[in-house]
């Protein structure tokens, strides 16, 4: 038994130092033990784990996942604790600072159902299930007429051809949206998200005159999504010759193309958490639609949330099976985790969850039979509908492929692909030569060879004075390397190196000063004056209006202008031929390349997920490289990342949870 204070404090440093702890997990464990006067061994090392699982994305401690043996999966634990779920919740409910969700005065760590929270996030979990249920179960905006469903009928059959074979789940999804407040419309890349949207918001906006927000979690996402319905507009335009020219450019004029962040959207305060809307300053619109979802956590869901006016609709587009959020929580992957079920061959699936009185609705609307997918209480399933047939992946077949078998951590059908040979992937081998004058990876190696091929078509391009700094961008924008890891040889530090050296030796770049043409750099701070955010990327090039072309940062916004910064002037940032595949979400490009590592440390190993590699494949439009082992991309392929969350439960329990 951990007896003494002390010996803790020992333990908590050997941790820290093996990197299992941030130093905030350790004094936030000491400054409460302070705050509450509470020197128990158990309440210092339960606050640390609580500290370190929030670290790391999760939204609570759940208690069963203590292993009292080895806390935190070190290599030699020397912490004695012995103690059974029951005993445990005994022992914290003991403490001052420990409370029940019904307890007169809520304490700053709240325990419920087997979960340890903070307060804080207790209560975002809480108001974000409420908000979801209240709104799945509210029907849409504005019905008036006696069967208000009249006018959507006939545009619904105009829209979509009616398929006998095959349902058609975007037509599906489009009645969801137009039966309930809440929509979340999920689905892989290029499965139609966007167009569905298109079509809902062509319906929607023929028929009532309607303020709708486009937005996204980055400026990078939402510049893509303004251009995606811009694009689905043009398509849907075609489709729709039928209609008299004047009615359709006067139905397409009403469907909004602009897309902002969330940020912006909420109204930002200068050096502040705080957001101008919220409950007691509502947004100004009918509709929101926010896009690449997945990427929302817990705290931004809440405040968006908080912030949507009392009639409101709001429709969540994303792929579930993404990395989650950056932050807390995972909150696409919890509204959707109700609707997974066991496919016969072992691997996951996905089946949609109606209730009789929902699926008799969609049904009138779309004329499919429904009933096979109706459930006794499926609560926020009325809401939901999953796309899963991609038309992006026709032509392009091996990136669907793999994305797929990684995506069900089918470990047979990966190494299929990989040797199917497809024209769009090719993998490179991790293989290292030593000799005693001579170091080289041979993989590595491989994958210069293509940085200089590829990034040479963007910085051949900057000499010459008719093409535009955007058109340099777009190039840029091609290719992109993507790291799992941050450290290391082969992490984004050591392999922008790497590039960097490279293209210098074939003469590409001339690095001698720090900011030269054609750096790419990527920004990792917020500067709200000069509207640049986390994860903004953008080249340093000629100014082309100046006459001495200074070399000044260019940078595509949301809106597709273009934004000039003075190299000197930039937040921190860092080079950018290499990123993580955390930044990369909400971007594409026409050829990813991944890195991954050759010996991951324990630590690292928990962060190569498949949720990574998904991301990673999915990000690449007509080409996919991967630098790897095979054991490494296999390992990575079948772990699954698990945050630990209440959410799903809350959304999906017979019984919805009330907040106290
Ligand atoms: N029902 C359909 N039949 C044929 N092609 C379709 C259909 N739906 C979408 N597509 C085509 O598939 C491509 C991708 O569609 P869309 O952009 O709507 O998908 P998405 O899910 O939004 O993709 P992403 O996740 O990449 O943003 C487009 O070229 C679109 O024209």
């Amino acid at each position: 038994m951990l007896t003494t204070t002390a010996s803790l404090d020992i333990l908590l440093k050997e941790w820290q130092n093996e990197r299992l702890l941030t130093p905030l997990d350790r004094h936030f464990a000491l400054q409460m033990a302070q705050l509450h006067q509470q020197q128990s061994p158990l309440f210092i090392l339960i606050c640390t784990l609580l500290s370190q699982h929030l670290s790391s994305q999760h939204s609570c401690l759940p208690l069963e996942q203590i292993d009292f043996s080895n806390p935190l999966k070190e290599q030699h634990s020397q912490c004695q604790i012995n103690l059974t779920v029951d005993e445990l919740t005994t022992e914290l409910l003991n403490f001052d600072a420990v409370s029940t969700p019904d307890s007169a005065i809520l304490a700053p760590l709240i325990l419920d159902k087997g979960n340890l929270y903070l307060q804080r996030y207790y209560h975002y979990e809480c108001e974000v299930a409420e908000h979801l249920i209240r709104l799945a179960q509210a029907p849409m905006l504005k019905q008036s007429s006696s069967d208000p469903f009249d006018d959507a009928k006939i545009l619904l059959d105009q829209l979509f051809t009616q398929n006998e074979q095959q349902y058609d789940w975007q037509k599906i999804s489009t009645a969801t949206a137009l039966t309930k407040r809440l929509a979340v419309i999920t689905g892989g890349p290029g499965t139609g998200k966007t167009t569905t949207v298109t079509k809902l918001l062509y319906l929607l906006t023929s028929q009532q005159e309607l303020t709708i927000r486009l937005v996204a979690p980055t400026g990078k996402a939402a510049a893509r999504l303004s251009e995606s319905i811009k694009a689905s507009k043009q398509r849907l335009a075609s489709e729709l010759q039928h209609i008299p020219l004047d009615k359709l450019k006067s139905n397409m004029a009403q469907i909004p193309e602009e897309a902002a962040t969330l940020h912006r959207l909420l109204g930002v305060i200068p050096n502040s958490h705080q957001f101008r809307h919220h409950k007691d300053n509502p947004l100004r619109l009918d509709l929101l639609i926010i896009d690449e979802a997945s990427m929302v956590d817990l705290p931004m869901m809440y405040k968006l949330l908080s912030a949507l006016p009392a009639q409101a609709s709001l429709i969540l587009l994303g792929d579930q099976d993404q990395l989650a959020s950056v932050e807390a929580g995972a909150v696409l992957a919890d509204i959707c985790s109700g609707l997974r079920v066991d496919l016969a061959n072992g691997a996951n699936g996905w089946q949609m969850r109606y209730s009789k009185k929902q699926a008799k609705l969609l049904s009138q609307l779309t004329h499919y039979p429904l009933d096979d997918f109706i459930s006794d209480d499926p609560q926020i399933g009325d809401s939901l509908c999953m796309l899963m047939h991609s038309h992006r992946f026709i032509g392009d077949a091996g990136i669907g492929q793999l994305a797929e078998a990684v995506n069900q951590a089918n470990l047979p059908r990966i190494a299929q692909v990989w040797q199917t040979g497809y024209k769009e992937l090719l993998w490179l081998e991790h293989s290292n030569i030593n000799s005693s004058s001579h170091h080289s990876n041979l993989g590595l190696e491989a994958l210069l060879v293509q940085s200089v091929e590829q990034y040479g078509a963007y910085l051949k391009l900057i000499d010459n004075k008719a093409v535009s700094a955007t058109e340099i961008i777009d190039s840029f924008n091609q290719y992109r390397i993507l790291c799992a890891m941050r450290a290391g040889e082969y992490g984004v530090e050591g392999i922008n190196q790497s590039v960097s050296k490279s293209l210098a030796t074939t003469g590409l770049i001339s690095p001698e000063q720090e900011f030269y043409a054609g750096r790419p750099v990527i920004i990792q701070s917020n500067d709200y004056n000069l509207g640049l955010f986390n994860g903004d990327i953008g080249l340093i090039l000629p100014d082309d209006v100046s006459d001495s072309r200074r070399l000044m940062a260019h940078f595509i916004q949301a809106d597709g202008g273009l934004l000039k910064v003075l190299p000197a002037r930039l937040p921190s940032h860092e080079t950018c031929y290499a990123m993580t595949v955390h930044k990369s979400q909400g971007s594409e490009f026409s050829h990813v390349s991944l890195v991954m590592p050759i010996r991951p440390s324990l630590a690292q190993q928990q962060l190569l997920s498949k949720e990574l590699v998904y991301t990673a494949i999915t990000r690449a439009k007509h080409h996919f490289t991967c630098l790897g082992s095979q054991r490494i991309f296999e390992q990575a392929s079948s772990r699954l990342t698990q945050r630990s969350s209440g959410l799903s439960e809350r959304l999906w329990s017979k019984i919805a949870d009330t907040c106290e």
